[in-house]
């Protein structure tokens, strides 16, 4: 762990509530078990990174806490009724603290995520002050890096790449667009489970054992529900 480098943040809200918009096809036992492997495998991953300083995680579910424990990273209280955009400014501003050089906003719902990824958004950073990533389906921001002081306020929701790109060069800063393949595809709605080709192995478990039938290659129709026991059951 080194404070002087670039820093990965990973806004984690609590599982029970994760993953609303696949209500359809996972029970809520379903959605909060998938929102838990997906953050296991992020923090895995990310602590397989060697040249990031470190990870914090900014949230309240207690068992996010304790993930961070397993994984090394560093855990940020912040409650979700402040929402998505406070946490990332109160972490940021924590890190900046710290004397970090940078942070790279890792939501957890990427599972095609790779190491490559993460250097490439640094890359992008190098020769700019922020680095900005777009959703391929909804033009929201899947990753979002910046030399820190964060100098704009996150503005994830609705079009949040445009108003990122709009909000960094407001401020007088030069934004990169690094290609990050793994990043492209972000899990939101049933749409979306091809992005779970290549997720990590926590997260396939969790899927192999509870709902087989949502792995890539054998997706079930959107209008049948997987209902999936919790771990108890
Ligand atoms: N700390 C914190 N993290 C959040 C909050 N809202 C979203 N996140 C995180 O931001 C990332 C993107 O989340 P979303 O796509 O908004 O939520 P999701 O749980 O993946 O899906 P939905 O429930 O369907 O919106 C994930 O890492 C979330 O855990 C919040 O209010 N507080
Ligand atoms: O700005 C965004 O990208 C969203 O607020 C968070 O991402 P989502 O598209 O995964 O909800």
């Amino acid at each position: 762990m080194s404070w002087s480098g670039a820093w990965a943040l990973v806004p984690a809200k609590r599982f029970t509530t994760a993953k609303q918009r696949l209500g359809g096809l996972l029970d809520a036992a379903g959605r909060a078990t998938l929102a838990c492997a997906m953050l296991d495998d992020l923090l895995a991953l990310l602590a397989a990174d060697t040249d990031l300083g470190g990870t914090l995680v900014v949230g309240e579910d207690p068992q996010a806490r304790g993930l961070c424990r397993r994984h090394g990273a560093f855990f940020l209280a912040a409650s979700d009724k402040d929402g998505l955009n406070d946490a990332v400014a109160r972490g940021a501003q924590a890190l900046a603290r710290r004397g970090a050089a940078a942070v790279l906003v890792v939501p957890s719902d990427l599972p095609g995520l790779r190491l490559a990824d993460l250097a490439a958004l640094r890359a992008g950073l190098a020769g700019s002050d922020v680095a900005l990533v777009p959703a391929e389906r909804d033009g929201g921001t899947n990753l979002l890096a910046s030399r820190l002081p964060l100098g704009f306020a996150p503005v994830y929701g609705p079009a949040s790449f445009a108003r990122h790109q709009a909000a960094a060069a407001a401020a007088g800063f030069s934004v990169a667009e690094p290609d990050c393949p793994g990043a492209r595809a972000d899990l939101d709605r049933p749409e979306d489970l091809p992005a779970l080709i290549g997720c990590g192995p926590r997260t396939r478990s969790v899927l192999a054992r509870f709902a087989p039938g949502l792995l890539p290659g054998s997706l079930p129709p959107v209008a049948s529900p997987v209902l999936i026991p919790t771990a108890a059951g």
